[in-house]
């Protein structure tokens, strides 16, 4: 549904009151934290201004940016996050900090605003220099996008970015954000000028196909084999397929007309020479992970004992990894959660 100007702002008290207790944190009912694969977004708090002044007072992310003064001092930090948490307040708009899911390192931020744009929103993001070129704004913009035609249930979402700033354009093109055929004016503090832009907006039909896409279910089985010291098999994705390098549990796509076992059995005799009968498969836990173009689903069965030395056939390193250790083999973003289970049942 293409927003007119005459159709914008008209955000009534109610709605606005409705919008800011869904961006109310806590539980599992609220929306806020936003979690992605590899970190969680938060509101900004009074403890980050200093980090924020750092990352946001280079010229690099202050020169393509409309809203950021430069330069950017501490007490600029500490103003923006006590606006934002208003704003937040209030339900006319949302910013959160981009940090890193394992350490909680500050990485950067991302906004919506529809305070005159109701029932669109702007979206804004900036990443800190050390933390660039590895799609980590285009994960934050993503989980943006849900937020925006989930829990807030807006009609669409809206941005614009440098000509030169190709990067954000990027994040754009992979989020679906295309020109729509507007302009939109963007005052840029920190330069003193007044853009004049494509607008490039996604509205919630598009939103809703792409989303369709990316949840085509892909079933895959894979297995714990435990030896009798209580270690796991992990192998490692050879070079040629997707995620290279990473270490996962043996195992692989479930065939048409094949139960999860027999697909099982099949792939542990082609990846590792393995005999292994469906009586000695146990399930344990399952995975669940959105993939940029697929929904992966991956019960996993433990296995103790098969017959035959497993013995890489494609390729691949494998590895016996004690329970305790398995957090310190990169895996892909599907497997970590799968961790806690294993140790449960092996370190007893
Ligand atoms: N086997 C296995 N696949 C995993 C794990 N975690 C995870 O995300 N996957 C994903 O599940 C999919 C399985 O694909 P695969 O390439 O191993 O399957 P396959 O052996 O049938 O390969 P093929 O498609 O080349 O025939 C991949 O996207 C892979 O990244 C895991 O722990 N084990």
């Amino acid at each position: 549904m293409p927003i007119t100007e005459a159709d914008a702002s008209a955000l009534d008290p109610d709605t606005a009151r409705a919008l800011a207790a869904r961006l109310a944190e806590g539980g599992c009912e609220a929306a806020l934290p936003l979690v992605t694969d590899r970190m969680i977004l938060r509101p900004p708090v009074a403890e980050d201004a200093s980090v924020l002044a750092d990352l946001a007072g280079a010229w690099s992310v202050a020169r393509y940016t409309g809203r950021i003064p430069h330069p950017y001092g501490l007490e600029d930090a500490y103003a923006w996050i006590s606006l934002e948490a208003g704003l937040r307040a209030e339900g006319t708009a949302v910013s959160l900090l981009m940090t890193d899911r394992t350490t909680g390192t500050v990485m950067g931020a991302v906004g919506l605003n529809w305070n005159g744009s109701w029932p669109a929103a702007e979206l804004g993001y900036w990443i800190g220099e050390p933390y660039r070129g590895r799609g980590l704004a285009a994960e934050a913009a993503r989980a943006m996008l849900t937020l925006a035609f989930e829990p807030l249930d807006l009609a669409e979402v809206f941005a614009s970015a440098q000509p030169e700033n190709t990067a954000s354009l990027w994040v754009l093109d992979k989020l679906g954000i295309r020109p729509d055929g507007r302009r939109m004016r963007v005052n840029a503090v920190a330069r003193g000028e007044v853009w004049d832009h494509e607008r490039r907006s996604i509205d919630r039909a598009a939103w809703e196909a792409d989303r369709a896409k990316r949840a085509r279910l892909v079933l895959v089985v894979a297995a714990a084999l435990v030896d009798r010291d209580g270690r796991v098999l992990l192998t490692r994705r050879p070079e040629g397929k997707p995620m290279a390098g990473l270490w996962e549990f043996p195992g692989g796509k479930v065939h048409e007309g094949e139960t999860p076992e027999r697909a099982l059995i099949r792939e542990l005799h082609e990846e590792l020479g393995l005999d292994v009968r469906h009586a000695c498969l146990a399930p344990l836990t399952f995975a669940s992970h959105a993939y940029p173009d697929f929904h992966l689903l991956m019960p996993l069965f433990v296995l103790r004992s098969w017959h035959g030395r497993p013995t890489p056939r494609e390729g691949q390193d494998i590895a016996w990894v004690r329970a305790a250790r398995l957090r310190d083999y990169p895996m892909p973003p599907a497997d970590p959660p799968l961790i806690p289970a294993l140790q449960d049942l092996l370190l007893v």
